[in-house]
């Protein structure tokens, strides 16, 4: 997950842009900031068969591979997803990912995505 400098944006770019850095101020540990990787968790590989990051999603906003919010939002759900499903619910991962999974939501209720009307034309 390398990131590439910053090309010219779409007005849907720097509205997913604005949204994952707010995504990532739920996660100040970083838990999801990187792939997870086999060695930190072991049997990953085997249990996630989608995995997500914020990293794969910075890269994808960059690379404009999502044509809508909604798109946007599936990465997000399936990362916080993938932590609920491969993590026992005591765990620091799960309780984070279920919290970071509503924050994100909370973000994108209709009342308030005014910033995301005045972005995308
Ligand atoms: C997101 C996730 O499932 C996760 C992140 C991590 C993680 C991420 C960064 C540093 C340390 N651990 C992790 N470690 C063990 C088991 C699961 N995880």
């Amino acid at each position: 997950c390398v990131l590439r400098q910053r090309q010219e944006r779409t007005p849907l770019q720097r509205a997913l842009e604005h949204l994952l850095k707010k995504l990532e101020q739920r996660d100040p540990q970083q838990f999801f900031a990187w792939p997870v990787t086999d060695n930190i968790a072991p049997g990953y590989s085997a249990i996630i068969t989608s995995p997500m990051d914020f990293c794969t999603m910075r890269q994808k906003v960059d690379d404009n591979q999502y044509n809508n919010l909604q798109d946007f939002l599936a990465d997000f759900k399936l990362m916080c997803t993938n932590a609920m499903q491969y993590n026992q619910s005591d765990t620091i991962y799960y309780k984070t990912s279920k919290k970071l999974l509503h924050a994100g939501l909370r973000l994108v209720q209709p009342d308030k995505i005014g910033w995301l009307i005045t972005l995308t034309p």
